[in-house]
C-alpha cells in the first residue's frame, strides 16, 4: 500500500504536513549572494558557518524556516528545503522523495522490513544494507528527487505483540536494537563522525511510543506511564545507542506523552537526558516533532493553555523542527508575547543548517557523494544484498525432516493462501517503488515444476462448498503443498493495532483441510507481528513452518530457496511468539515490562514473560547441528565453567574502567568455538544470554548481552565467535533508573537451548556505573479528552487559516 493510500486510510491524506516538494536547488556558493559569507567557506568550522548564515536571517525569516517545508531565504539565495524523507528499508515514497514514473529513478532497492532483518542477528549485514540505502538516497538527491535527511529508523522496542508498527522495528530486545541501530547509522550516515555525512538518519520515536489505536486509546492522546527502571532498562537503550554512541544526526519526539509530559515539550527528556546525560550536545544535531504532533501538546494533551504557548514550550524544550506548520503558524504570536527569545530560535536554526553543512549542502562538487547517480541504484550488488537479507532473516520454526526438499521439474506444487502471489505486500509499509517483486508463486515457477496457485484471499470461505473444488483438485495432483498466509498491512499498520494474535478461524480451517491430505506440507507464516502458530506446531501432518516476515523485493525467491535447500536457514525470532490468550492477560496500555501479581500481568518479552511462549525469542532451526564451547582464552582458569566459577571484584572492575560512560567498559571478550557437527553448510548466529541471581528480585529470565552471526560454516568446520561483554551488560537498572553492578552469581548461556554455559561471580559492594538523571515529580495528568478522528474534528488546531 502506498504511503498516500495508507494516509487515506488513516484519515490523514490532505493534511497540512508535507504538501509540495520545493525546488531542489543547492545554495550557490560560487556566484550567489552568500559567496563571500563564512557559510561558503568550506574550511571553516560547520558551527561557525551556520552561525554566520543565521545571523543574516531576519526574525521573520527564522520563524518561517521552522517547519518541514522550509521556504529558505530567496533574497540570500538559500533554497527551499523539504525535511521529510523516509527510508525504512529502502528509499521510500514520502513527501520529499519523488520517484519518476518511468525510466531513471523510477525505483529503488526494496529490502525486507526491519523485523525480518532483525532476525538475521547480523550487524554487518545491516551496515551493508544501510550503506546501499544511503548511496541510493544520495543518487536521488543528486537528481533533485530527495533531500539529505531521512526519518528512519523506528527503534521503539516491539513491546506488545498487537502493535501495528512493530514490523518497522528490529524486534523486542533492547540490546539487540542498540547494536543493530549502531551498525545501521554507521551505514546510513557514512561513519560515526565523517567530515561529510552521507545522509542524516533520525532515530524515532523518542520515547515510549508503541501503540497506535487500542481500546479507545490513540497515539495522539496516549500518556505512557513508564517507571524510570523500565525507561532505562527497556524503552531508551536504543536511543542512547543512537545519540550517545552513534552520533545520529536527528531524533524525533512523539505524539504520546510520557509520564504526563508530551515528549516534544519535555525539557527533561530532550534536555537532561538526551543532550546533557547522553552528551548529544554538538550543534549539528536536531530534534524534529512527529508529523503534526505539536498540535497535540495543546489538544488533546492540554499541556498548554494556548496554541502559541504549546509551540513555545516545544521550542524551549528542544524540538528544533516541526513536521508540519504549527511552528510557522504559532511561533510568531508566541514570540510577540515574549514566550521565548530569539536566541532559542537561533539555536534551532543553527542546528538545522549546521546539519545541512555537514551534509555538504553548501559545498558543491567538493562533496564526494555528488557523483552518485542512477547507475548506483539497484546495482547487481544491491539486488544480491536484498536477496541475502531476506534469506538471512527467514526463520525455520518447525521441521520434521522434510526440509530441505529437492524439487524436480516433474513435480507439482500447490501454492495456496493470501500471500501465495504477494507482490507489494512483501514490502510491509514505508516503502518505495521496487524494481521487481518476486512472489512465492513466481519463485516456485522458476523451479521448473508445475505450480497451481490459489490465493484464497484471507483464507475466507467454507472449504466444503463446491467453489473450492478446483483447489482440492489441484491439491490432489500436487506433491507438495505450500500454504503462504498470515497477516499483512490490512491488520497491522500505522494507526492500527491488532485485537487478535491468532490465525483466523477461516485460515485454520483451510490449514486443517490442506493438512488432512497427508501430503508434504509447508506453512509460510507471513507478516511482522507474530501469530500463535501452536495449531501448526501441533499438527503432525504439517512438516514445516517458516516465518517470512515482509521479505522485500526478492522475498519469494528467498523463501523457496530455503525450502529447497539452495539456502540454509539461520534466522532467529527477534520477538516472542506468545500464545493467543496472552493479549487477554495484559492490556496494551500497561507499559510495565515486569510481571505483576497485582495486575495479573504475566510480564513482557522473553526477559520477563512468566508463561510458555509458542516459540521463544531467539528460536530458529537449521538444516544441520552445532556444538559450542568456550575457547581456552576465555574459559575455566579465568572465568570458571559449569564445574567451577571464577569471581571478579566489582570495585576492581569499576576502578579499572576509565571510560566517561562506565557502562561502555569491556568486561571480557568471550571466544566461543562453534562447530557444524552436521552435514549441511550453514550460517549460525551465536546468541549469548546472561542469567543468574544478582540484584533485587524478581530476576529476569535471561537477557541478551552479545550476538554474532558466523557465515557459511561447512560440515565439520569450526569458527569462533568473539563476544564482547561490557559492564553495562552485566548491570541492571534500579528503581531510579541507575545502572548498578550487583554482587552475585552470573551465567553466560550460548543459544536459547544452551549449547555451552560459563559461570562467574561478582563480589564486593554494589556500584552505580550510570547515574540516571531524575525527572521532576509528575505533577500533571493528561486529560481523557479525545475527539475521535485525527485531523478532522479538531482540524482547526492546525490553523490552516491562521486563527488562534
Ligand atoms: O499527515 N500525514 O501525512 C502523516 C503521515 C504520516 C504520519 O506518521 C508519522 O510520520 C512519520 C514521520 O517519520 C512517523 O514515523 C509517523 O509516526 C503522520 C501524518
Amino acid at each position: 500500500m502506498s504511503l498516500l493510500l495508507s494516509l487515506a486510510l488513516l484519515g490523514l491524506a490532505g493534511h497540512s504536513v508535507g504538501q509540495g516538494i520545493p525546488d531542489r536547488g543547492f545554495p550557490d556558493c560560487q556566484d550567489g549572494p552568500l559567496k563571500n559569507n563564512t557559510v561558503c567557506d568550506t574550511t571553516a568550522d560547520p558551527l561557525e558557518r551556520a552561525r554566520a548564515l543565521i545571523s543574516l536571517f531576519t526574525v521573520e525569516e527564522k520563524l518561517n524556516n521552522t517547519g518541514s517545508v522550509s521556504p529558505g531565504v530567496p533574497r540570500l539565495g538559500v533554497p527551499p528545503y523539504q525535511w521529510w524523507q523516509e527510508a525504512l528499508h529502502g528509499v521510500a515514497s514520502s513527501p520529499g522523495v519523488n520517484f519518476s514514473t518511468n525510466g531513471d529513478f523510477s525505483y529503488a532497492t526494496s529490502f525486507p522490513q526491519p523485523i525480518l532483518m532483525g532476525a538475521a542477528f547480523d550487524d554487518e549485514l545491516i551496515r551493508e544494507v544501510a550503506s546501499i540505502v544511503s548511496t541510493e538516497a544520495r543518487a536521488f538527491n543528486n537528481d533533485g528527487r530527495a533531500g539529505l535527511d531521512f526519518w528512519t529508523p523506528n527503534i521503539n522496542p516491539f513491546r506488545d505483540p498487537r502493535w501495528g508498527r512493530g514490523q518497522e522495528t528490529p524486534g523486542e530486545d533492547p540490546f539487540h536494537i542498540s547494536s543493530y541501530v549502531h551498525a545501521l547509522i554507521d551505514g546510513l550516515q557514512g561513519g560515526y563522525d565523517p567530515k561529510y555525512k552521507k545522509i542524516v538518519a533520525t532515530c524515532k520515536h523518542f520515547a515510549g511510543y508503541d501503540m497506535e489505536s487500542w481500546n479507545g486509546n490513540y497515539r495522539y492522546q496516549w500518556d505512557a506511564h513508564i517507571s524510570q527502571q523500565d525507561l532505562k532498562d527497556y524503552y531508551t537503550p536504543g536511543f542512547q545507542s543512537c545519540a550517545r554512541d552513534s552520533n545520529v544526526g536527528a531524533i524525533m519526539c512523539t505524539y504520546n506523552a510520557l509520564n504526563g509530559v508530551p515528549t516534544c515539550a519535555d525539557p527533561w527528556l530532550l534536555g537532561d537526558l538526551l543532550r546533557d546525560h547522553w552528551g548529544w550536545t554538538n550543534e549539528q544535531q536536531w530534534v524534529t516533532s512527529d508529523c503534526d504532533s505539536l498540535q497535540n501538546i495543546y489538544l488533546p494533551h492540554e499541556f498548554a493553555s494556548t496554541r502559541p504557548e504549546a509551540a513555545a514550550k516545544a521550542l524551549l524544550a528542544g524540538t528544533d523542527l516541526d513536521c508540519g506548520t504549527y511552528y510557522q503558524h504559532h511561533l510568531p504570536k508566541a514570540y510577540a508575547q515574549g514566550l521565548f527569545n530569539e536566541s532559542v530560535l537561533d539555536q534551532a536554526l543553527i542546528r538545522q543548517y549546521s546539519s545541512l553543512i555537514r551534509l555538504g549542502y553548501f559545498d558543491g562538487d567538493a562533496v564526494p557523494y555528488r557523483s552518485l547517480g542512477w547507475s548506483d541504484v539497484n546495482t547487481g550488488n544491491a539486488q544480491q544484498l536484498a536477496y541475502k537479507a531476506a534469506v538471512e532473516g527467514i526463520t525455520l520454526l518447525k521441521n520434521d525432516g522434510l526440509l530441505p526438499l529437492q524439487v524436480s521439474s516433474n513435480m507439482s506444487i500447490a501454492v495456496i493462501g493470501g500471500w501465495g502471489n504477494a507482490t507489494e505486500q512483501m514490502q510491509g509499509n514505508y516503502y518505495g517503488v521496487a524494481p521487481y517483486l518476486h512472489s512465492p508463486y513466481y519463485a516456485a515457477q522458476q523451479l521448473g515444476a508445475t505450480v497451481y496457485l490459489h490465493t484464497v484471499p484471507g483464507g475466507q470461505g467454507d472449504p466444503t462448498t463446491n467453489s473450492w473444488l478446483t483447489v482440492w483438485g489441484d491439491v490432489e495432483k500436487s506433491d507438495l503443498i505450500i500454504y503462504a498466509d498470515g497477516i499483512d498491512n490490512s491488520v497491522e499498520l500505522e494507526g492500527m493495532d491488532r485485537n487478535s494474535v491468532a490465525w483466523t478461524g477461516a485460515q485454520l480451517d483451510m490449514i486443517g483441510e490442506l493438512a488432512s491430505y497427508g501430503k508434504p506440507m509447508v506453512v509460510l507464516q507471513m507478516g511482522g507481528g507474530q501469530i500463535d502458530s501452536a495449531p501448526i506446531a501441533n499438527n503432525e501432518n504439517i512438516s514445516a513452518l517458516i516465518w517470512g516476515g515482509y521479505p522485500g523485493q526478492d522475498g519469494g525467491v528467498a523463501l523457496l530457496d530455503i525450502i529447497t535447500g539452495k539456502a540454509a536457514p539461520a534466522g532467529r525470532l527477534p520477538l516472542t511468539q506468545y500464545p493467543a490468550e496472552y493479549i487477554a492477560q495484559v492490556p496494551m496500555t500497561d507499559m510495565s515490562i515486569r510481571p505483576d501479581e497485582s495486575t495479573g500481568s504475566p510480564g513482557r518479552t522473553y526477559q520477563w514473560y512468566t508463561g510458555t511462549p509458542t516459540y521463544e525469542f531467539g528460536h530458529g532451526l537449521h538444516y544441520t547441528n552445532f556444538s559450542a564451547s568456550f575457547s581456552s582464552g576465555s574459559s575455566p582458569s579465568s572465568y570458571g565453567s559449569s564445574s567451577g566459577s571464577s569471581s571478579h571484584s566489582i570495585q576492581d572492575l569499576v576502578g579499572n574502567c576509565h571510560e566517561h560512560y562506565q557502562d561502555k567498559c569491556l568486561f571480557r571478550t568471550f571466544d566461543v568455538d562453534i562447530q557444524n557437527t552436521g552435514s549441511i553448510a550453514s550460517d549460525y548466529s551465536a546468541l549469548a544470554f546472561l542469567t543468574g541471581t544478582h540484584g533485587p528480585k524478581p530476576y529476569p529470565n535471561k537477557r541478551l548481552v552479545a550476538y554474532r552471526r558466523l557465515h557459511d560454516l561447512t560440515a565439520g568446520s569450526t569458527s569462533t565467535a568473539h563476544l564482547n561483554l561490557t559492564l553495562g551488560s552485566l548491570s541492571r537498572a534500579d528503581n531510579k533508573g541507575n545502572s548498578v553492578l550487583y554482587p552475585g552469581d552470573y551465567a553466560l548461556l550460548i543459544d536459547t537451548q544452551p549449547l555451552a554455559m560459563l559461570n562467574f561471580t561478582l563480589t564486593g559492594q554494589e556500584a552505580i556505573i550510570d547515574l540516571w538523571p531524575q525527572p521532576p515529580e509528575p505533577t500533571y495528568q493528561t486529560s481523557d479528552y479525545f475527539v475521535g478522528g485525527y485531523g478532522s474534528t479538531y482540524g482547526e488546531d492546525v490553523l490552516i487559516n491562521g486563527t488562534v
